[in-house]
């Protein structure tokens, strides 16, 4: 059976780069959707390559995803309708982990919801790293098959060949366990602090021991960088600490508006990201690790 790569709009280079991995050289084919929209604003796609009997990989980053979503549910129906005999998604950045319960009455689980929406138009899934916290794993809310490609081997490589003496440190205790897998593989110590939310832009992080911190270079490490209040609570008692100046790594570069100049005004030496949503700090690149997902994928 063939595999035919489909980048939604944006997600070009990315097919582009996995289709040249080792994984899938000469096992599959880069495909062409267009997608547009009408004066109405709404979506007009057209499939421009043949899937019929295919499996056809979707490319789809889903950061700001509220107006990727319907696009991406019309391209998974699009190409059964063109004979597609397996439909999966590759989302590097899986969106809608975060509200996955209700924090206050009233509020809907947006998490499950998501997984609802979207699951029953795929047959897998290939993500890296979602935010699985109180939902302990993908299965319990996505009906698809699901493989979850961890960013820990990248980052570890990235920051034993570029910080010296790093000590790493997670924001929280959902963290520790890969912020301890990203140690363990880049051979450096970490600390894991404790977070409390106050609200969307009010967190309060607890301060480093700082006979730790001594001849080390600190590597704030997490999945998600979004406002990032998280990192620059850290880096300011860093600062205060008179640590050396840190390091950020982030899985996610969500990084909405403001937030990189948030990080180095609060003392960032540096800003980096894996390539799960196109941004400027992205720095360390996971096609090797989404090839080889992607091309394990099973027939449904
Ligand atoms: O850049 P920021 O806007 O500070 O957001 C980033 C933080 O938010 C996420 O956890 P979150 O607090 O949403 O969730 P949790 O309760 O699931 O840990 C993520 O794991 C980061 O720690």
């Amino acid at each position: 059976m063939k595999t035919v790569l489909l980048p939604l709009p944006g997600n070009e280079a990315l097919a582009a780069a996995l289709l040249a991995q080792p994984a899938l050289a000469g096992q599959a084919e880069g495909g062409e959707l267009l997608v547009r929209s009408f004066p109405d604003g709404e979506t007009h796609l057209q499939l421009l390559c043949d899937v019929a009997g295919a499996k056809v990989v979707l490319v789809a980053t889903l950061d700001r995803p509220d107006s990727k979503l319907l696009p991406l549910l019309f391209a998974a129906a699009l190409v059964r309708d063109y004979g597609a005999a397996e439909v999966g998604l590759l989302a590097p950045y899986l969106a809608y982990m975060r509200q996955d319960t209700r924090f206050h009455p009233g509020e809907g689980v947006t998490a499950r919801y998501f997984a609802e929406t979207l699951s029953p138009r795929l047959d897998w899934l290939v993500t890296v790293d979602p935010h699985l916290h109180r939902i302990a794993r993908l299965e319990q809310v996505y009906r698809c098959a699901t493989r979850v490609v961890h960013a820990a081997p990248a980052m570890a490589e990235w920051i034993a060949a570029n910080v010296p003496m790093p000590l790493l440190i997670g924001p929280d205790e959902e963290s520790r366990q890969w912020v301890a897998e990203v140690a363990a593989l880049a051979q450096a110590p970490y600390l894991v602090l404790s977070k409390t939310r106050h609200g969307d832009r009010q967190v309060e992080v607890s301060r480093p021991d700082i006979t730790r911190l001594s001849g080390h270079t600190p590597v704030l490490v997490d999945d998600i960088v979004s406002t990032a209040h998280t990192m620059a609570e850290t880096l300011q008692h860093l600062r205060q600490l008179g640590a050396n100046p840190a390091v950020c790594v982030a899985v996610h570069a969500i990084f909405t508006a403001g937030a990189v100049d948030l990080l180095t005004g609060a003392g960032a030496a540096r800003v980096v990201s894996c390539n799960t949503v196109v941004h400027p700090s992205n720095a360390i690149a996971l096609e090797r690790w989404l090839a080889e997902a992607i091309q394990s994928m099973p027939v449904g």
